[in-house]
């Protein structure tokens, strides 16, 4: 009997300061670890998407919008995209909100953003947290951070959400589930 062969997926990242560059590797390790035949690809340098089945597209969050490189590759690929399984997920502060106002506003999908996935129609989209620094951010910024419930700085990225997405990708693609692998994050 012939093996099935691995499911190919490309997994696409646009980044300004490697916060999100750091989630598509974790993602990247997960699936590989189950054995996808995967290639990770900063979105600048996005490879040929012939016979790849699943692409993964991540971007960091700017001005409540995708990074130009990634919104960019989005529409100018947006046919060959179409006929494949696309999921998306962005990086920026939403879901490091808390109370009730902050949850609220984490739900919120930025308009811009909204827009592309009307286009887009990935498969799946989630919004993960990623870095806020505190050096440098004005005094009107951090204010309608800590007023939308913002509480923290620094790294806020929620390792076990960003396991837990992957795990939905490697099951859905029927990728074996192995009870050894712990994928280890930076
Ligand atoms: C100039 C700038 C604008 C940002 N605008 C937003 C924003 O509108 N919404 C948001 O949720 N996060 C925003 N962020 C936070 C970043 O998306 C977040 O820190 C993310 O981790 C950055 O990802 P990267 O390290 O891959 O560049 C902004 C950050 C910077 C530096």
């Amino acid at each position: 009997m012939t093996p099935t062969p691995s499911p190919r997926v490309a997994i696409l990242f646009a980044t300004a300061q490697g916060s999100t560059r750091d989630i598509a590797e974790f993602i990247y390790e997960e699936l590989m670890s189950r054995g996808a035949h995967a290639e990770l690809c900063d979105i600048e340098h996005a490879p040929d998407l012939t016979g790849v089945g699943t692409v993964v597209i991540g971007s960091a969050i700017h001005n409540m919008d995708l990074l130009p490189g990634a919104d960019a590759y989005i529409r100018h690929n947006l046919p060959t995209l179409t006929g494949k399984d696309v999921r998306l997920f962005t990086v920026g502060l939403g879901p490091a909100l808390r109370g009730p106002v902050g949850r609220w506003a984490g739900r919120q999908i930025p308009r811009k953003i909204a827009a592309v996935l009307g286009m887009l129609h990935p498969r799946d989209y989630t919004a993960f947290a990623g870095k806020y620094e505190r050096e440098g951010v004005s005094w009107r910024a951090r204010a309608m951070y800590r007023l939308l419930g913002g509480a923290r700085y620094g790294d806020l990225r929620d390792w076990d959400a960003v396991r837990r997405w992957a795990g939905t990708i490697a099951d859905s693609l029927e990728l074996p589930r192995s009870s050894t692998i712990d994928t280890a994050h930076p």
